[in-house]
């Protein structure tokens, strides 16, 4: 990507340092308004984005073998593609959620308690 480009990402990132699901969420709203793309947010194309992507995220995993936590070894484009890939399953999963009138910040809170009461942690 060309370096002029690269800064004004940089830039409009810095402007959010700790975003929120609810923000995401709101920004993936207006996007999809803008370009009249509500019409294509059904929840059945989403979840097959979703998935689409989850494949997408796979492809830069397969035929690697086994990688090391960190990925110390990889490329810095290859870094980068991953978190595109993850940022495309996160984005389409909470577009999904949306349109599906599920909050994914409280139920993914609820859900967090729900494993913690069904897989106690050791007494020491
Ligand atoms: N109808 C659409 C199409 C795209 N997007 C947004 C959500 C994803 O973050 C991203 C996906 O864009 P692409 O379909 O171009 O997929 P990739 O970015 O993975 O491109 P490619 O498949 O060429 O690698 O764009 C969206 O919200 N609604």
């Amino acid at each position: 990507m060309e370096g002029e480009k690269q800064e004004a990402i940089e830039k409009e990132v810095a402007k959010v340092p700790d975003v929120s699901l609810k923000e995401l969420s709101r920004k993936l709203e207006e996007f999809a308004l803008e370009r009249d793309w509500m019409q294509f947010h059904s929840p059945r194309n989403l979840l097959l984005a979703v998935v689409g992507e989850v494949g997408e995220l796979a492809e830069i995993f397969m035929w690697r073998g086994e990688v090391a936590k960190g990925l110390p070894n990889w490329e810095e484009s290859d870094k980068e593609h991953l978190g595109e890939e993850l940022s495309d399953v996160l984005l389409y999963l909470i577009r999904l959620s949306d349109i599906c009138g599920v909050d994914l910040g409280e139920a993914a809170l609820k859900k967090i308690v729900k494993n913690a009461i069904k897989y106690p942690a050791k007494a020491t």
